[in-house]
């Protein structure tokens, strides 16, 4: 009950333009670096179609080109949609304005935005650390824990200050997200700087230790920045999206603590078949498998809050995205431990099928939530009555979702044709396939995931034209007349 009151508590005393204003910031950023960070996917899915686009020059190699890409997805458009859209939940199911007000939320915007571009002009320059999804070198690391301190201050000190006694389950999420990602962060970025310019450094640790730390970041990034967040996500814009309290509290409760306990030791599926101690692999293994439960455990918690409002899916193509996103969730998380264990995943490591398991949690799970989200967020931060069109939104959809199952399809295909490629042996016991024929043989499924792509990529731009149209089209809300306090709604105890 306490929950259910949380969610619908008014938001009234947020009416005041400026505490919002740089979420509406998060919000166009949000949308800005995906179309940035899609149009570098298609970029380098084309690239590794027809090769000649590389263009023979540097800067635009696929080795440069890719970090843009990931870091450009995850961190540029799924962080400004986190960081955006966890101090709009957390305000309202707090009822507490932003602890540090609007110049908090300007900082916080212009920070991040800074660690970003500084992030991605040295990857195309060639200043990198190596390490994936941790590409950028120590002083760009340094500045984004100064800003990621800040967030931490600014969301927890929100959270201490909460008129309303309950901590709606969205901020669980949304908090285990920022304090994980930090510890991540800087135990992986432990490095050294040397030389005389700005872009070198060693990392303090070493061979196989330095394996498994990279991959308990680069596998917790996942659970933490992919998972963790954009459910707080769910749990509070599908719930707002049906008009529904989430289906079970209890459950989502299970979900989260489950959730993170398990997520945090299955790092070692990354280095399946490696110097890594067989315990350790073994560990990695059993923790994935048993981290299929809770991820269940949550999509159906999605899923079933829609229990008496699925009617809605054919009006509202915001809750479409979003109902669709936690489908693409349970999807992915039964994929991932099937691929953890040891024996699937002698197959599928280092071919395209990670890379369709990628895409199917990235774009499906990551991308979709985060477009339910915006379509939601659009009306409400700018104050208009209705999105610009519901029809050019049904269209993102299926677009979107077409280019999905053109990429993920096609990687399912490739990558079993290469690991099947790569291990087999003719009857003389040399290798039948000559590495060159299997990077041949990928071409045709290259070409459908560059398709997939572009299809994804125009969907977005639906979007970013119809949002930009309802900001810039769409009639005002009538101006709120002030409630007599006596009609404010009360919590049902
Ligand atoms: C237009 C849509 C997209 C296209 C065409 C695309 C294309 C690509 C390509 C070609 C690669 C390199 C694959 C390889 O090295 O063989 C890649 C990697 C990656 N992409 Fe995307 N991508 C798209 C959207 C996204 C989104 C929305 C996300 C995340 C939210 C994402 C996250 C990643 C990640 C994490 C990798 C690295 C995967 C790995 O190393 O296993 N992508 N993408
Ligand atoms: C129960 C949940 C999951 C498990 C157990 C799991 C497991 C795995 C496994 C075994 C791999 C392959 C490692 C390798 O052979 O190199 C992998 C790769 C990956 N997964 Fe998942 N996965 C899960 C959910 C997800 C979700 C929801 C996303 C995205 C939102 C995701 C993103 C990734 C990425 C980005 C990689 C590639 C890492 C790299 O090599 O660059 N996973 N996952
Ligand atoms: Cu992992």
């Amino acid at each position: 009950m306490a929950a259910a009151a949380a969610l619908n508590a008014p938001s009234r005393i947020l009416d005041e333009p400026d505490v919002e204003a740089p979420i509406r910031a998060f919000a166009i950023a949000t949308m800005f670096w995906g179309i940035v960070g899609f149009l570098m996917g298609v970029l380098i899915a084309s690239e590794l179609a027809f090769p000649l686009l590389n263009l023979d020059l540097e800067w635009t190699t696929f080795g440069r080109l890719r970090p843009v890409h990931t870091s450009a997805v995850i961190f540029a458009f799924g962080g400004n949609a986190l960081i955006g859209t966890s101090l709009y939940v957390v305000q309202r199911t707090c009822r507490a304005r932003l602890f540090g007000g609007e110049e908090m939320g300007w900082f916080l915007f212009w920070g991040y935005q800074f660690f970003i571009v500084t992030a991605a002009l040295g990857y195309v320059l060639g200043v990198t650390q190596g390490k994936e999804y941790a590409e950028p070198e120590w002083y760009s690391d340094l500045w984004l824990t100064v800003v990621w301190v800040t967030y931490l201050i600014g969301y927890g000190g929100t959270i201490l200050k909460r008129r309303e006694p309950h901590i709606y389950v969205a901020n669980w999420f949304y908090l285990a997200f920022i304090i994980t990602i930090a510890m991540l962060h800087i135990v992986n970025n432990l490095a050294l700087p040397v030389g005389d310019g700005i872009g070198k450094s060693y990392g303090v640790a070493s061979g196989v230790q330095d394996a498994m730390i990279q991959w308990w970041y680069g596998h917790n990034a996942v659970g933490f920045f992919l998972t963790a967040g954009f459910l707080g996500m769910m749990y509070y814009f599908i719930p707002k999206q049906a008009d529904r309290p989430v289906y079970s509290y209890r459950l989502s409760i299970v979900h989260f603590w489950s959730l993170i306990f398990l997520y945090i030791w299955a790092g070692p599926h990354h280095l399946h078949y490696t110097a890594l101690p067989d315990w350790a692999q073994t560990l990695g293994m059993v923790f994935s498998i048993m981290l299929w439960m809770p991820s269940w455990g949550g999509m159906i918690n999605g899923l079933m809050t829609l229990s008496g409002a699925w009617d809605k899916l054919r009006t509202d193509p915001g809750l479409r995205f979003s109902v669709t996103a936690v489908g693409f969730y349970g999807m992915s998380t039964f994929e991932g431990p099937v691929m953890s264990i040891r024996a699937v995943n002698s197959l599928s490591h280092y071919t395209d099928w990670t890379i369709g398991h990628v895409h199917s949690g990235a774009m499906g799970w990551v991308g979709f939530i985060t477009f339910g989200a915006l379509y939601y967020l659009f009306p409400v931060l700018w104050k208009k009555q209705r999105l610009y069109s519901d029809r050019l939104a049904s269209w993102h959809f299926w677009v979107a979702t077409l280019g999905i199952v053109l990429y993920i399809t096609a990687m399912w295909v490739s990558g079993i044709m290469q690991g099947l490629m790569w291990r087999a042996y003719d009857e003389l016991g040399f290798l039948q396939y000559a590495f060159v024929e299997t990077v041949a043989a990928m071409h045709p499924y290259y070409v459908i995931r560059m398709l997939g792509g572009m299809l994804y990529l125009s969907g977005a731009l639906m979007m970013a034209y119809n949002l930009y149209m309802t900001v810039t089209a769409v009639e005002d809300l009538p101006t709120a007349q002030p409630v007599p306090a006596g009609a404010l709604p009360v919590p049902a105890e």
